[in-house]
């Protein structure tokens, strides 16, 4: 047993006599007691030579783990694992060494400018217990450090200090990327602390493998990078460390691709957040709460997750009914739509996702990206796009030659290939996504050569170019028909003035318009 414990005992069974005394003693006056007690305890300071100091996991505001817990942990991980008996195991990557850290009840000790200290990890669990499978919810744990008294200042002055440096240095060079997600079906489990779960992020995509023209490439890398070392820049103009991406485009563009691609450029944990699971906005706060800096927290096809454009609308169109609404001062406003959320009884409302993105806790840490990705940029409410809250806007589109020369390269290691310029005029032509590019691309089987591939993909966009022409015939033709059937002179005057042409005059020309 470490001479810290013995102590301890040894210091109780004291105060234990001292106050035994003093209950026999009835006829002591009570001032008197209370003065015994004092002195007892000093006279224990005396005695008893040690100090300690507890570090607890989780902060007075009971909300964030704390950041020296975390360092503590692992300070004492890479350096407890030769001493300590009882270890942990964490999640570790293919090849990588194992990452211990302590485990709980487990005493180490160390040794600092040739002073010895105690460490040991405890965790307390609350007084009302219940029968129950799972472990208690509120299960925290602890470090507590052990010292002479007469070390107090090089330990308190330089000691933890160190820890905590060195802690911090160990962690990053530990640190595995995660991919995070709020929707696992283990997280309706009540005595789970967090609500995130998470598995090591390993995706290959990076900006070199995202075909999009190079100019725009080089320019998102350059806003991610001036984001990620801009701390002070952000603290210099008062403005909380995050930045907000909305990504659009058509599905297979590459959003969730470039999502991965910044990440790994950044060295960012992703944070996958499901909107459709949460509960209600004190729910989202306390995901968002749960972040850590150094992360991309990611809701993609935002307007499948939240009716918000139905929000939108019902509000738009009682501001159109109601002349006086117009007129109607901001606060009024969001009070009323508040209301109206309330009453609609959607879990995560609109205001709560503002308030999830540049409200108060927003700020609770720095280095934070948003991202959102959409199909429809345009079914989004303003509000919720508006430049500081997605301060960068990002189109994804149709595969263009630039972007497919990215594909060639990393599909076929291909730099140039007289078929090129057959697939630069059809890609100008007729529209493809990345998506389906690349598909062609990849070699169904080993005898496939890079000419059979660009082959399949040169027919490919020409199939589609030629659905696309029928598609469009198809839609001028019931275009012109409406009009005449809408009749009267009028339309069809409205419709040749517009360009259009009548039904029949359509079927006649074999009508070829827009693409
Ligand atoms: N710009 C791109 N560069 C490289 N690969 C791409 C690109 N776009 C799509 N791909 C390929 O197509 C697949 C689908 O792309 P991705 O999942 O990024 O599309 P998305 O835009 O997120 O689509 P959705 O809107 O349906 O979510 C990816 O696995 C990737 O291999
Ligand atoms: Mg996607």
């Amino acid at each position: 047993m470490m001479t810290g414990e013995i102590w301890t005992q040894l210091s109780s069974a004291i105060t234990g006599l001292v106050l035994a005394w003093v209950m026999f003693e009835q006829y002591f006056p009570h001032q008197l007691r209370g003065y015994l007690e004092k002195y007892s305890q000093k006279l224990m300071s005396y005695v008893y030579p040690y100090i300690q100091i507890t570090f607890h996991e989780f902060t007075s505001e009971r909300l964030k783990r704390s950041e020296a817990f975390s360092a503590i942990q692992s300070y004492l991980g890479s350096n407890s694992t030769k001493t300590a008996k009882r270890l942990k195991a964490d999640v570790v990557r293919n090849n990588e060494p194992l990452v211990l850290t302590m485990d709980d009840y487990e005493e180490v000790t160390d040794v600092f400018d040739g002073v010895k200290v105690w460490w040991s990890s405890s965790k307390t669990v609350p007084k009302t217990q219940s029968i129950s499978f799972y472990p208690a919810a509120d299960e925290r744990r602890h470090y507590r450090l052990t010292f002479h008294k007469r070390n107090r200042d090089v330990i308190t002055k330089k000691y933890i200090e160190h820890v905590l440096k060195e802690g911090k240095l160990i962690a990053v060079k530990n640190r595995q990327r995660k991919l995070f997600t709020n929707n696992s079906s283990k997280n309706s489990y009540a005595w789970k602390s967090t609500k995130w779960s998470h598995v090591v992020f390993e995706h290959p995509a990076t900006f070199d493998t995202l075909a999009m023209e190079t100019k725009k490439k080089e320019e998102i890398k350059k806003d991610l990078t001036k984001f990620s070392k801009g701390k002070d820049y952000y603290a210099k103009i008062g403005k909380a460390w995050k930045r907000g991406y909305l990504l659009y485009g058509p599905p297979g563009t590459g959003k969730s691709t470039m999502i991965s691609a910044m990440a790994n450029l950044l060295d960012y944990d992703i944070y996958d957040l499901e909107l459709t699971t949460v509960k209600d906005n004190s729910e989202l706060r306390k995901l968002l709460i749960e972040t850590t800096g150094k992360s991309i927290i990611v809701i993609e096809d935002i307007d499948c997750s939240l009716d918000l454009t139905g929000q939108r609308k019902k509000t738009k169109e009682k501001d159109d009914d109601d002349q006086s609404d117009k007129e109607k001062d901001p606060v009024s406003k969001k009070k009323k739509e508040a209301e109206e959320e309330r009453k609609s009884g959607s879990k995560v409302t609109l205001s709560g996702l503002l308030n999830f993105i540049d409200g108060l806790w927003s700020a609770c840490g720095g280095e934070r990206i948003i991202v959102f990705t959409t199909n429809y940029v345009d079914k989004l409410d303003p509000a919720l796009i508006r430049r500081g809250r997605m301060d960068k806007h990002i189109e994804l589109s149709y595969c263009c030659f630039e972007a497919f020369k990215v594909l060639a390269k990393n599909y076929l290691e291909l730099e140039s290939h007289e078929m090129f310029g057959k697939i630069d005029e059809l890609l100008g032509e007729t529209k493809m996504t990345p998506a389906d590019v690349a598909e062609n691309l990849m070699p169904m089987s080993d005898e496939e050569d890079e000419e059979d591939c660009l082959k399949r993909l040169i027919e490919g966009l020409e199939t589609a170019k030629e659905e696309a022409r029928k598609k469009t015939k198809e839609e001028a033709v019931s275009k012109a028909e409406k009009a005449d059937k809408e009749g009267g002179e009028t339309s069809s005057q409205v419709a040749k003035e517009n360009g259009e042409i009548s039904a029949e005059e359509a079927k006649e020309n074999g009508v070829i318009a827009g693409g």
